[in-house]
């Protein structure tokens, strides 16, 4: 453990390190991971990735979903909660660069936690670049992220360009929201709204009318969306605002029978919404400068 970690944690006892294999078995020594009891809600967090697996407002239902094939392996993007895709978004093979970024996969360090006035609960983590870090993205960094845990979860994202060179950056918060069933979900605030169809052949760009129900293999870039989105699900809702500018709603439908993590039957439980800036919102930090995101959850 981080020695300073151990000195964080004895400050708020609400806070608790335990190791994956603990929560949800598996072999070999697992990951790190923080449980947060909050007054208001609680949350499960893997320090790799920075990646939250679980949220519960105080007497109400799960919002994330978690693989029950989901592997906790050093280096391996954890499938489900809320993964940092960052600092790109999507696939670029033909550079050899990892899907979605590194930051998903990559050890962050805790620098904060705080026991706020009104109960809920704040755990700042940080990823600094590195040699590895500069060979896939050649700049220095602070990556920084804020979660709040109480009756509602917000994150709040920082990227600061530590380098003398202007940074391309995209991101999402590729949240995997727990449905009971993803064929009865409806999700308003996406109405009007350009999209990509990344699930038909040349991509071609459509227009969302009324509220998205998924139906099939779904993999949809939104653009210039508005604040929130709202899922309705047979069991209530979730409500989904961040200051960014796309929504991308992705479930592989029978495709996870081919993913490892997912597993056949699983993709009826969750649907990603996923909200941040890229493609045609990707963004360039200029030396010195700072990006800033941030997402809320609630029911
Ligand atoms: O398997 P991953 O690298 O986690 O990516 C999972 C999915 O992420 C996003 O939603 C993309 O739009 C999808 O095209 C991709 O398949």
């Amino acid at each position: 453990m981080q020695a300073s970690l151990a000195t964080l944690l004895a400050t708020i006892p609400e806070i608790s390190l335990c190791s994956s294999v603990d929560l949800y078995g598996g072999t070999g020594p697992g990951l790190p991971l923080l449980q947060i009891q909050g007054e208001s809600g609680s949350a499960t967090l893997a320090l790799q990735g920075a990646h939250l697996l679980s949220f519960v407002p105080k007497g109400g239902r799960e919002l994330l979903w978690l693989s029950p094939k989901a592997v906790f392996a050093a280096g391996k993007a954890i499938r489900g909660g809320i993964p940092l895709c960052m600092p790109w978004f999507g696939r670029r093979p033909e550079e050899g660069l990892p899907a979605h970024g590194f930051a998903r996969s990559s050890n962050w360090d805790v620098s904060e936690v705080e026991m706020l006035s009104n109960g809920d609960i704040k755990v700042v983590l940080e990823l600094h670049d590195s040699a590895a870090t500069q060979a896939l993205w050649p700049h220095g960094f602070v990556f920084r992220l804020a979660l709040t845990v109480g009756r509602e979860l917000s994150l709040d994202l920082s990227v600061e360009n530590l380098s003398g060179a202007a940074a391309p950056f995209s991101h999402a918060f590729h949240t995997y929201f727990a449905v009971p069933d993803v064929k009865e979900v409806a999700i308003s605030g996406l109405d009007g709204c350009t999209y990509i169809n990344s699930s038909l052949e040349g991509k071609p760009r459509q227009l969302q009318v009324g509220d998205l129900q998924v139906q099939a293999l779904t993999d949809r870039v939104y653009l210039n969306v508005p604040a929130e989105q709202i899922i309705k699900h047979g069991a209530g809702q979730i409500k989904v605002s961040s200051d960014t500018h796309c929504a991308i709603v992705w479930n592989p439908w029978e495709g996870a029978a081919k993913m490892a993590d997912m597993g056949q039957d699983n993709y009826s439980g969750f649907v990603c919404l996923e909200r941040g800036d890229a493609f045609d919102h990707a963004v360039s930090v200029v030396a010195g400068g700072v990006y800033r995101a941030c997402m809320s959850l609630s029911e």
